[in-house]
């Protein structure tokens, strides 16, 4: 089988909170798993089936299962150290955008570990580790261009309460991963600034538009949108204080300092990071976003959260229809 061994093995790289549920999926999924972390603590917590070492040599040896469960601000940094077989499996748990390139993650892998781009498989869907971890089920989308490369990684972490499901759109994958992130924080910041229900709904499906428009106009299946990847996740991480990214906006539509918001944060704020990427795509390529534009007006254009407040309503009181071309 083309980069996926006979048996059921893979290693990890990146024991955070979604690594390491991931981990016990695999376990769950009857496969041998080995991590890797930075930092001997990162384990605590991890299933005892795995094997757990700072050595990365001792964790890839014999792999031709990569998982990398990093957040993407550090997936080139360590991918780029990494021995690997040439035709290796690379599964992409990230959902963020490479500040530095704009470069999404499976473009990443693909340069640091210098192998084709139909060798990653983007795995992004409504996975709160937290609810998983709590045997709780639950669904993602694996995409890859080989569809049969996915097809073959799949059983590794695919269990009665977790499913895969196959696509061929990475890229669609990739863009439904990140620009929820951003809508979260948009969405966690009306939460906190007192905005319920429907004005909570009016932004995830504004938010929902602006991440087709996104996607299509990078190539993706629009279709991809309506499914685990697009709406599902997007619908998960805003509407659950699980969710670092909601929790980050909720923070700060609350009044905390941005700082002090990032600070309180229970693991990476990849929407916090993302927005300033995809707006700087968007902008060049003129695609409208505004909520992405009012999320990285506040996090990184000195803008205030009243003033973020003031953007988004005030906008939507407009009603000009282009936003809800979707719906
Ligand atoms: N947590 C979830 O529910 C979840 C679900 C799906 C996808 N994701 C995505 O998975 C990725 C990882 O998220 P997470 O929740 O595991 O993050 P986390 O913040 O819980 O953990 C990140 C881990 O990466 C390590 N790390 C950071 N920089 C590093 C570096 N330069 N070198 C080595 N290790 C480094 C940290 O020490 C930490 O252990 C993110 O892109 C996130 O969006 C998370
Ligand atoms: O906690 P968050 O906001 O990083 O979201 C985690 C997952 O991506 C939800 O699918």
């Amino acid at each position: 089988m083309a980069g996926v061994g006979t048996s059921k093995e893979a290693a990890i790289i990146g024991a955070g909170a979604w690594g390491k549920v991931f981990a016990s999926l695999m376990v769950q999924a009857g496969t041998k798993v080995s991590v890797w972390a930075r930092n001997s603590r990162s384990f605590q917590g991890l299933d005892s089936s795995c094997f757990a070492s700072t050595d990365l040599h001792r964790v890839l040896t014999g792999q031709s299962v990569l998982v990398m469960a990093l957040p993407s601000a550090a997936v080139r940094q360590v991918a780029s150290r990494l021995a690997l077989p040439k035709d290796v499996t690379v599964v992409s748990l990230s959902k963020g955008l490479e500040a530095e390139t704009n470069l999404f993650m499976a473009d990443v892998l693909a340069d640091a570990l210098r192998i084709d781009r139909s060798q990653v498989v983007v795995v992004s869907g409504p996975n709160l580790s937290a609810e998983i971890a709590e045997g709780q089920p639950a669904g993602a989308v694996a995409a890859c261009s080989d569809l049969a490369r996915a097809q073959q990684v799949c059983p590794l972490f695919s269990t009665p309460l977790f499913r895969p499901y196959l696509s061929t759109d990475v890229i669609g994958a990739e863009v439904g991963g990140v620009v929820k992130n951003v809508i979260a924080v948009a969405v966690g910041a009306a939460a906190g600034m007192g905005y319920q229900t429907n004005t909570r709904s009016m932004l995830i499906t504004r938010g929902l538009a602006e991440m087709a428009r996104f996607g299509k106009a990078l190539g993706a299946d629009e279709a991809t949108f309506l499914g685990l990847a697009g709406v599902g996740d997007l619908v998960a991480t805003c509407s659950s204080a699980k969710s670092r990214n909601f929790t980050f906006g909720f923070n700060m539509g609350s009044g905390m300092a941005r700082e002090q918001a990032f600070k309180v944060s229970a693991g990476v704020v990849e929407g916090a990071r993302s927005a300033k990427a995809v707006i700087t795509i968007a902008r060049a390529r003129g695609i409208e976003m505004p909520i992405t534009e009012a999320v990285a007006k506040v996090v990184f254009e000195g803008g205030s959260i009243a003033d973020m407040g003031e953007y988004l309503m005030g906008r939507s009181r407009k009603m000009d229809g282009v936003d809800i071309k979707l719906v």
